[in-house]
C-alpha cells in the first residue's frame, strides 16, 4: 500500500505518527509471521478476478444479489481449500468474507454453527458420519431453531420431534403457523441439512428441546424431501445475502442417530438418558456468542477506519476566521464521535481473546465432566455478548453520521456495515434477554457474598465491596475501574433490594423480578462494563510493545475508561465517591487524551490493515481519493448510463405537454 499515489493529507497524517503502525498491526495479527501469512492469503483472494463484481451488488436484484453471492461463496470456498492444503493455514474468512460479499455469505451458518454444532452436540460416531461430508460441502447446512412464534423463549419452541420405537425413527412436525422455523441463514435456497431444534416427545411425554440434524432437500435435484415445506423470507435491514428462510415438516421421519446425543440420549426402546446438564443443549449459542465480541471489534474496525481516514481528507468550515478551512478531524467534537470507536475496537478485541480463554478452559472441564465454571461462562458471554454488540452498532452509526451525507451513500459501505453490525444485537440471544440471564446469575452471586461465601473471579467484586464501599475515588485507570465495579455493585444491590421490596409488599417472586427488571438489565449492563473496563485495562498493561506504542495504547485504554465514566457520571455520582470536582478533573482529561490521540488517528486505522477491498468504500480508502471514487462510483449508475431515460417520453413529457394544453 505504501506506493499508492495518495491524497495529500493522508500523507501528512501517516508522517506525523508516533508509533511504528506495523509493529501495531503485528501486535494486532499476533506476531510479524501472522501478518504475512494474513497478507499472503489476502492478495490470493483478492486477486481472483471471478471474485471481484463488475457491477456494484446494490444494483442487482433481489434474486441476482443471492445467485451472485451463492457463485462466489463456491469460488470462495476452492480457492479457500487450496489455499488451505498448499501453505497449511487457517484463515479468518469473515475478513475477507466482508471483501468478497460486502455483507455476508449464504455459507455463513454453515460455517459458524452446522459444522460447530455436530462438533459439540455430535457423539463421535455422529461426528464421524456427518463432519467430513459438511467440512467438505458434500452437504451444505444450517443451525434452525428460531420460529416465528418464538425465538428467545426456546422452551417455548413448537416443533415437535415425536419417537416411534417401532421404526427407531423421529416423526417431525410443525402443525402450527408459528411453530414454523423462521431466520436461519441459508435456509431459503442454499442447504440442503440443517440442525433442527425441536421439543422431543416419547410415549406422549415431552423431553424438552433437543438437537436433528435433517437433510431437507434432495442432494441431486435440491427439491425439497416429500413432508418439507421450505422458502426464503424476503428482504430485510442487512444480511440480504445470508439467504435466511423459512421451515416447515409434515410426518417428516428421520432416523433415531440423526438426534445429536453428545448429551441427552434416546435409546432404541425409547428411553431417554438425561445428559450431565440439560443447559449444554445451548452450548452452540455460548460459543458463537464469544465469537459475536469479536466480531464487534472488526465491524468497529471497519467503520473508523473509513470515517477517520474521510475526516483527514475532507475539509470544511474554520476554527479561525483568518485560516484556511480545516480537516474536519481538528474539530474535536469529530475527534469525540470517532476516537472512541477506535479505542471499543481495541477492547472489543482484547476482551475477546480473554473471553475465548475462558471458553475454552470451561470446554475442556466439561469434557471431565468438570461444569463448576459454566454458569459463570455463561453469564459473562451473553452480558459481554449484549453490551458489545449494542456499543459496535451505537459507534459504526455514530461513524456513519460523522461523514455527514457521504455517509449516507451506499458507496460509502456506512449503511452496510449498519446493517451486519446492528443484526448482532438481536440474533444469538436478544439483548435484554441475555442481560437479564447475567442479572439471574448477579443475584445469586449477591446472595452468596450476603452469606460470606467465595465468589467466582468474575463477581468477587460484590463480595469486596460489601466489606468496604466507602472506597476513596482515584483518578487513575485502576481508580475508575473500581470506580466501574462499585457502580455495578451499587445496582446489583439495588436491583436486589428492589425484588425484596415486592416481595415484602406481597408479590411473589417472578412478578417481583419481572417489575424489578429494568433496574436488573442496568445492573448486568453495569457488570459487563466493569469486565470490559478491567479486562482491557489489565490486558494494555500487560503488553509487550515499544514505549512509542505502549503509550498510545494506554491512551486508547483510558480514553475508554474516561469516555464511559463521563457518559455514565450520574451512576458514578449516586454509586461511587467520586466528586463534581473529579468529573470536571476527568473531562479535562478527556479533552487532552483526545488531543494526544489526534495525530495518529490515521496511523491507528492503518494499523487495523483493512485493504480497500474488504473496506468496500468510497470514503475510506487507503489513498484517500475520496471525490474522484464518488464520482467514479456514481457514474457506475445504471441511470447514467443513457442519457435520456424512457421514463422521460413515457410520463414526464406527456406531464409537461399536458400542462401546456
Ligand atoms: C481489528 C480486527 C480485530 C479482529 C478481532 C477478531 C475477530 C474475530 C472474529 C470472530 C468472528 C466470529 C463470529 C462468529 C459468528 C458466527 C456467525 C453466526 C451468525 C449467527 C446468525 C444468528 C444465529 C442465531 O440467532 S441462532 C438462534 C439463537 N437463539 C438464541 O440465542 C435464543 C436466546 N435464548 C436462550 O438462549 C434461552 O432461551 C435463554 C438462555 C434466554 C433462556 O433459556 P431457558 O428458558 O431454558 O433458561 P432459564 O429458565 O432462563 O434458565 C435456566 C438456567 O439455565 C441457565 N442457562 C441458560 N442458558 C444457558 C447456557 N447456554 N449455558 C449454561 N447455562 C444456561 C440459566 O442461567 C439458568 O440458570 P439458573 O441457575 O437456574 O439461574
Ligand atoms: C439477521 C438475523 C439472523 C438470524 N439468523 C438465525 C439463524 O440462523 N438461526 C436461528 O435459529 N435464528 C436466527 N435468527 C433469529 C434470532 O436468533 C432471534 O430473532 C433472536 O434470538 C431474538 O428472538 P425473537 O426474534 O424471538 O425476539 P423476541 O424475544 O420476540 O423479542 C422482542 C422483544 O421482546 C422482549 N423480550 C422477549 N423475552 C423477554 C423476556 N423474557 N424478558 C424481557 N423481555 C423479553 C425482547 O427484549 C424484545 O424487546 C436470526 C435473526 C436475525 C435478525
Amino acid at each position: 500500500m505504501a506506493n499508492v499515489k495518495c491524497n495529500p493529507d493522508l500523507v501528512r497524517e501517516r508522517a506525523k505518527c508516533s508509533f511504528d503502525v506495523n509493529e501495531l498491526i503485528h501486535l494486532i495479527d499476533g506476531g510479524e509471521n501472522a501478518t504475512k501469512e494474513k497478507r499472503h492469503f489476502e492478495e490470493t483472494i483478492f486477486s481472483v478476478k471471478e471474485l471481484q463484481d463488475a457491477v456494484p451488488e446494490e444494483y442487482l436484484s433481489h434474486k441476482d444479489r443471492y445467485e451472485n453471492a451463492v457463485r462466489k461463496a463456491t469460488i470462495l470456498r476452492d480457492v479457500c481449500r487450496e489455499y488451505m492444503k498448499k501453505y497449511n493455514y487457517k484463515p479468518n474468512r469473515f475478513r475477507v468474507g466482508h471483501g468478497v460479499f460486502k455483507d455476508v455469505s449464504p455459507f455463513l451458518l454453515h460455517d459458524g454453527m452446522f459444522v460447530a454444532t455436530i462438533i459439540g452436540q455430535g457423539t463421535p460416531e455422529q461426528q464421524a458420519e456427518w463432519l467430513p461430508k459438511a467440512e467438505n460441502m458434500q452437504i451444505i447446512g444450517t443451525y434452525a431453531q428460531t420460529e416465528l412464534g418464538h425465538g428467545s423463549f426456546i422452551r417455548g419452541l413448537e416443533t415437535r420431534a415425536t419417537y416411534d420405537p417401532k421404526t427407531e425413527e423421529f416423526i417431525l412436525n410443525n402443525a402450527t403457523l408459528s411453530s414454523f422455523k423462521w431466520w436461519p441463514g441459508g435456509l431459503g435456497s442454499t442447504v440442503n441439512h440443517c440442525i433442527v431444534v425441536a421439543q422431543l416427545f416419547i410415549n406422549g411425554k415431552s423431553y424438552g428441546i433437543q438437537p436433528f440434524i435433517v437433510q431437507i432437500r434432495d442432494l441431486n435435484t435440491h427439491k425439497p424431501l416429500p413432508g418439507v415445506k421450505v422458502g426464503e423470507i424476503g428482504p430485510k435491514m442487512g444480511f440480504q445475502t445470508a439467504n435466511n428462510g423459512f421451515l416447515g415438516f409434515e410426518n417428516f421421519r428421520i432416523p433415531r442417530m440423526n438426534m445429536l446425543m453428545k448429551n441427552a440420549q434416546v435409546l432404541k426402546d425409547g428411553t431417554f438418558v438425561k445428559g450431565m446438564n440439560e443447559k449444554l443443549t445451548y452450548g452452540t449459542m455460548v460459543m458463537v456468542r464469544v465469537g459475536i465480541v469479536g466480531d464487534c471489534s472488526l465491524n468497529t474496525s471497519l467503520a473508523a477506519t473509513i470515517a477517520v481516514r474521510y475526516s483527514a481528507v475532507r475539509h470544511q468550515s474554520k476554527i479561525k476566521a483568518k485560516e484556511p478551512e480545516v480537516q474536519i478531524l481538528d474539530y474535536v467534537t469529530q475527534q469525540h464521535k470517532l476516537f472512541i470507536a477506535i479505542a471499543s475496537s481495541h477492547v472489543f478485541r482484547n476482551v475477546y481473546s480473554w473471553l475465548s480463554k475462558s471458553y475454552l478452559n470451561v470446554m475442556k472441564d466439561l469434557a471431565q465432566g468438570k461444569q463448576d465454571h459454566l454458569p459463570e461462562l455463561h453469564a459473562t458471554a451473553c452480558c459481554l455478548k449484549a453490551v458489545c454488540s449494542r456499543d459496535a452498532g451505537s459507534v459504526v452509526e455514530e461513524c456513519r453520521l460523522a461523514c455527514g451525507g457521504h455517509g449516507y451513500m451506499t458507496s460509502s459501505n456506512l449503511p452496510l456495515v449498519y446493517g451486519f453490525t446492528i443484526a448482532t444485537v438481536t440474533y444469538e440471544g436478544e439483548q435484554t434477554v441475555l442481560l437479564l440471564q447475567t442479572a439471574r446469575y448477579l443475584v445469586k452471586a449477591w446472595l452468596a457474598a450476603l452469606q460470606g461465601k467465595v465468589l467466582a473471579p468474575s463477581v468477587s467484586y460484590l463480595s469486596d465491596w460489601l466489606k468496604n464501599d466507602n472506597v476513596r475515588w482515584q483518578n487513575t485507570p485502576e481508580g475508575i475501574v473500581k470506580g466501574f465495579q462499585h457502580v455495578a455493585a451499587g445496582k446489583v444491590k439495588a436491583a436486589y433490594d428492589t425484588i425484596q421490596k415486592y416481595i415484602k409488599l406481597g408479590k411473589d417472586y417472578e412478578d417481583a423480578w419481572n417489575l424489578a427488571s429494568v433496574q436488573l438489565m442496568k445492573a448486568s449492563e453495569a457488570h459487563s462494563r466493569s469486565i470490559l473496563c478491567e479486562v482491557s485495562w489489565g490486558e494494555v498493561i500487560r503488553t509487550s510493545a515499544s514505549p512509542n506504542l505502549l503509550q498510545v495504547l494506554k491512551q486508547l485504554a483510558q480514553l475508554y475508561l474516561v469516555y464511559w465514566t463521563l457518559e455514565t457520571s450520574g451512576d458514578f455520582l449516586v454509586y461511587s465517591n467520586i466528586s463534581k470536582d473529579d468529573i470536571a478533573i476527568l473531562r479535562e482529561k478527556y479533552e487532552e487524551l483526545l488531543a494526544a490521540i489526534r495525530p495518529n488517528a490515521v496511523g491507528l486505522v492503518d494499523a487495523f490493515d483493512l485493504r480497500d477491498e474488504i473496506l468496500h468504500s468510497t470514503l475510506g480508502s487507503y489513498d484517500g481519493r475520496v471525490y474522484e471514487r464518488l464520482m467514479e462510483e456514481a457514474l457506475k449508475s445504471p441511470l447514467n448510463q443513457e442519457s435520456v431515460n424512457a421514463s422521460f417520453h413515457k410520463y414526464l413529457k406527456p406531464l409537461m405537454e399536458k400542462a401546456k394544453l
